[in-house]
């Protein structure tokens, strides 16, 4: 099976590739560390990678939509018809993802994993796996069967991307409703409280948020996830997006390529592969904070520090494709930059041991 296969294929960071990488850091014609978080996001893609000179080369985006019946609770500002109604924006490139992914340099895969509506849209991947996950608020989002049937869309996907030559994935979601199951799988895989997890989404008003808190209660309550179990949270309070964008995750680790992880959306996704393989988190990079409060707490779970803060919290991908510039800059000045030693400038260290 794809997902079993996917999973024995985990391994962890090439630590020679990553000494080797942050060796030559060290000793690029700058005072050690003085390119903070861009050092370490170089060497992290050595060790995923396991190159010590890393390059980045085919981009690309993965899309996954999909719609959630827990919106009849009232939980969105948005009716559902806009998660199917965006997908052409998103292939014709004039979404938020569209600009910034073609800025970035990166191709966009669009994945039907899960919509409510049957449409055929050219150039969309339709991989249904049902039309819309059921309403978590009064019971389980999908099968067991199901959950495993979207994660397995989203290795495929992910797969292809990579056979085609795609050296650096981002995670992008459409869903109307998706920050309420998001929120559901944070309270359950992190152990916090609704009131200090459930965010505004599409920037509801405070009565909607009464309805929200109150749905991700019931979720939880009624479902009863097994924290110790990633694709039991992911079945009964996920949502076919995301466990398309989890199976992204996993075959991005299998197949050591680093993998952006967006906003609040793809940050449930990605606790959800965490969860159902820790050793996922060696190649995720966190691109931005999301506005959504509850996003820091999920890049604290993961151990990942974000690149951007910039407040935005449309989903997309808008912030992973962003942050691909950013990963390109940090593998170029390990590339790119030369050393004391071949500059012929003064070591500082060295200088500093020879003045004792
Ligand atoms: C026009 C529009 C475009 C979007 N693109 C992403 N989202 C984002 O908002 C939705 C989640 O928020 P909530 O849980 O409050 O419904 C998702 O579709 C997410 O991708 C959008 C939302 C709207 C309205
Ligand atoms: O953080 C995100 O990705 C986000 C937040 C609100 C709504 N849609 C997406």
């Amino acid at each position: 099976m794809l997902y079993h296969e996917t999973l024995k294929q985990i391994g962890g960071l090439n630590e020679e590739a990553m000494l080797s990488a942050r060796d030559r850091m060290d000793n690029l014609i700058k005072p050690p560390g003085s390119l903070g978080l861009l050092e370490e996001i170089a060497v992290k893609v050595a060790g995923i990678i396991g190159n010590p000179r890393p390059q980045i080369g085919k981009r690309s985006v993965i899309v996954m939509a999909g719609d959630h019946g827990v919106i009849n609770e009232g939980v969105s500002a948005a009716p559902q018809d806009v998660t199917w109604q965006m997908l052409p924006a998103f292939i014709n490139g004039v979404a938020g993802i569209g600009v910034l992914a073609r800025h970035a340099g990166a191709s966009i895969a669009v994945v039907d994993v899960g919509v409510a509506t049957d449409v055929e849209i050219p150039g969309v991947m339709k991989c249904r796996v049902k039309s819309g996950a059921d309403n978590i608020a009064q019971g389980p989002a999908m099968t067991r069967e199901e959950a495993v049937a979207a994660v397995e869309v989203g290795i495929r996907v992910a797969l292809r991307e990579i056979e085609q030559g795609a050296t650096l994935l981002a995670l992008g979601d459409m869903g109307i409703g998706n920050t309420t199951p998001s929120t559901a799988i944070l309270a359950a895989l992190g152990g916090y409280s609704v009131a200090e997890v459930t965010g505004r989404g599409t920037m509801v008003n405070d009565e909607v948020l009464g309805k929200k808190r109150q749905a991700v209660t019931s979720a939880l309550t009624i479902n009863n996830p097994d924290s110790a179990d990633g694709l039991d949270v992911l079945a009964k309070v996920g949502g076919l997006e995301i466990a398309g964008l989890a199976g992204v995750v996993l075959a991005c680790a299998s197949k050591r390529v680093p993998v952006l992880v967006d906003g609040f959306i793809t940050g449930a996704a990605a606790l959800i592969a965490a969860a159902i393989e820790p050793k996922t988190k060696y190649f995720m990079l966190a691109s931005h904070l999301s506005g959504e409060p509850g996003h820091k707490l999920m890049l604290e779970m993961l151990g990942l520090k974000p690149m951007l803060n910039m407040g935005m919290r449309l989903g997309e991908g808008t912030g992973a494709a962003l942050a691909m510039h950013i990963v390109e800059a940090a593998c170029r000045v390990l590339n790119e930059m030369v050393t004391f030693a071949e500059a012929g400038v003064v070591d500082m260290e060295e200088d500093k041991l020879l003045k004792g």
